[in-house]
């Protein structure tokens, strides 16, 4: 068995939970609050910054050219591509460029984010991406569903999300994401396999925080 598909019988529940979040369904049929969605669009610029220098760690620890070359081109699609849709997208919503960059990360923006550089700076490259498949894995899954529910795509809010989540680019993206998790796990010991299966567990359950506390919007609990 691949490891992604142990990975993925093995944290079934949790996406199940991800997919039946009121913020995600709220998505699909148009009912969410636009508020949340509003402190969901802050937060996670804020969280694409740091993941963004996941991809730039990846490039230090690879050790073939062809990886290094794909995660340099991640981390300038990202930060010079996907963040500026991420503006335009934000304008729809009445939140300028300042709001973005002046924002402060709620806690769990701030635990989700720095979890994952902990464990990119201190783990090996197959740590590394145990703890960002998650959100690449888990967005294109949430995308496929959401825009399977007929009109769900062309909401005048939340269609794009809907739409850049399952088109055809970022699915590509995802599984070259998964077969990387394959092709480095491939050969390692059961117990390096269970601290892989250990970081997918945490930041698949960061993922589903993530939700919760853009629906909730919530931030921390003294306002000081
Ligand atoms: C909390 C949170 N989790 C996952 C994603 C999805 N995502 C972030 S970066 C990236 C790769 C493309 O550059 C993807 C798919 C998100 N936006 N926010």
């Amino acid at each position: 068995m691949k490891f992604s598909q142990r990975l993925h019988e093995k944290l079934e529940p949790i996406w199940r939970a991800n997919h039946n979040h009121p913020f995600v369904t709220g998505m699909g049929d148009g009912s969410l609050d636009q508020e949340s969605f509003r402190f969901y669009m802050v937060q996670d610029y804020l969280y694409l910054i740091d993941y963004a220098k996941l991809f730039a760690l990846g490039a230090v620890k690879a050790d073939d050219l062809e990886t290094m070359g794909k995660f340099a081109a991640l981390l300038n699609s990202t930060l010079n591509e996907e963040m500026e849709l991420h503006r335009q997208y934000a304008k729809k919503f009445g939140i300028t460029k300042d709001d973005l960059e002046n924002a402060n990360p709620s806690p769990i923006t701030l635990a989700y984010s720095h979890y994952m550089l902990h464990v990119a700076q201190n783990g090996t490259l197959a740590e590394l991406v145990a703890a960002l498949l998650p959100c690449m894995w888990s967005y294109w899954e949430i995308g496929k569903e959401l825009s399977e529910i007929p009109g769900a795509a062309e909401h005048e809010l939340y269609g794009e999300w809907i739409s850049m989540y399952s088109s055809d680019e970022f699915g590509t993206l995802a599984q070259w994401c998964i077969g990387l998790m394959d092709e480095l796990a491939a050969g390692k010991s059961e117990s390096e396999k269970s601290k892989l299966e250990e970081i997918f567990l945490n930041t698949t359950r960061y993922e589903y925080m993530f939700w919760d506390m853009a629906y909730n919007k919530q931030m921390w609990p003294i306002d000081a």
